[in-house]
């Protein structure tokens, strides 16, 4: 089937890249949150990073300002359906999910295709609340989404050939690569990354190095571009709480334990850079670790 239109939900950092790699590569997209306030800031970001693309002659003036003409915001989720793909980039907690789903379905038309980009919880559950888990699938984009090249695919025990198939073209149609994941908590990327961050909070935790230390050496003894605590701030600490959760249920394994000094920051409110407060606080010109 052919995709022409997308909605996502959920205009946070995610959602908001991922409406604007959509609406450059053609698609008329749907942007929806439970804040206007959310929606306002997601296009005027969206604006910002295109005026930057093209001001490193990425992209032209024109492009810039047909695919700002083909984005739309709602707060009503029955807009959102009307579309093709519907991918769902709301907060990593699997009621909200749950109920964003279950809240679009009336209104859903019978062939469109209901995708995920959450981090590390089952595609399968979450699909099997749905009335078309055979149409159900992951797709995860790595943050910042106008610059990483990856998408994750990841298929339910149901989601059909035709499905992935379809969410295949959309990839490619973007210029990025996919990579085939099996449903298992947190699929490939999270599974390998947010232990690596998890371990990262355990030695600062334990005094092994304090918070720009354990950047630096990462940074620069491993060649990594953002040392693990800027890259934790980056995502957002309560993603990667969340994650590190869902790994530690779905494997029953105490080596996926969260450290408590990442809890410890979550419940602050201390979120990383979309608090302006995390591993470092942003509040000034340049970011201050806080330990
Ligand atoms: C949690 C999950 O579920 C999965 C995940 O996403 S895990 C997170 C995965 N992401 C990472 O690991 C990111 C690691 N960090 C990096 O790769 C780099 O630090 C970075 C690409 C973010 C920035 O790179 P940098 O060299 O320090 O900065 P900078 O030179 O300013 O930017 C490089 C490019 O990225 C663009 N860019 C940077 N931040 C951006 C943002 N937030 N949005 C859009 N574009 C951005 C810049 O415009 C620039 O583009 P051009 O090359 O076209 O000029
Ligand atoms: N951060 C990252 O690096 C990555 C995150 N992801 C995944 O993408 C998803 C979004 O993450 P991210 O963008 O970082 O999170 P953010 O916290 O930046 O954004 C989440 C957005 O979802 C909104 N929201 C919450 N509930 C609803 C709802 N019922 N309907 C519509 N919108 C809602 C929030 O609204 P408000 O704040 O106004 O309440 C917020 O604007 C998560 O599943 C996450 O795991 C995937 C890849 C990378």
């Amino acid at each position: 089937m052919e995709i022409k239109s997308v909605g996502v939900v959920g205009a946070g950092q995610m959602g908001n890249g991922i409406a604007h790699v959509m609406a450059l590569a053609g698609y008329d997209v749907r942007l929806n949150d439970v804040r206007q306030e959310s929606l306002d800031k997601a296009v005027d970001l969206i604006g910002k990073n295109l005026d930057r693309q093209v001001s490193r002659e990425k992209i032209s003036q024109e492009e810039r300002d047909t695919a700002l003409a083909r984005i739309s915001t709602t707060m009503e989720i029955a807009e959102v359906a009307d579309t093709d793909l519907v991918i769902e980039a709301a907060t990593e907690k699997e009621d909200v999910k749950h109920k964003i789903f279950e809240s679009i379905l009336p209104s859903l038309r019978p062939n469109t295709i209901l995708t995920s980009n959450t981090s590390s919880i089952s595609i399968t559950r979450l699909a099997s609340r749905t009335d078309r888990p055979e149409k159900f699938m992951g797709f995860h984009f790595m943050n910042p989404v106008p610059v990483m090249q990856l998408v994750e695919l990841i298929r339910g025990i149901a989601t059909d050939q035709e499905t992935y198939a379809a969410c295949l073209g959309v990839v490619e149609k973007l210029g990025k690569t996919a990579a085939s994941a099996e449903d298992f908590p947190a699929f490939i990327v999270n599974r390998i990354l947010i232990p690596m961050i998890n371990e990262a909070c355990y030695t600062l935790y334990e005094g092994v190095g304090n918070v720009s230390s354990i950047d630096t050496a990462m940074k620069l003894g491993a060649n990594h571009p953002m040392g693990p605590l800027e890259l934790a701030d980056f995502i957002g600490l309560d993603t990667c709480l969340a994650i590190m959760n869902v790994l530690h249920d779905g494997l029953a394994d105490t080596k996926y334990r969260p450290c408590p000094l990442m809890t410890k920051y979550v419940e602050a409110g201390w979120l990383g850079r979309k608090t302006k407060r995390g591993f470092y606080d942003y509040r000034g010109d340049t970011p201050v670790p806080t330990r």
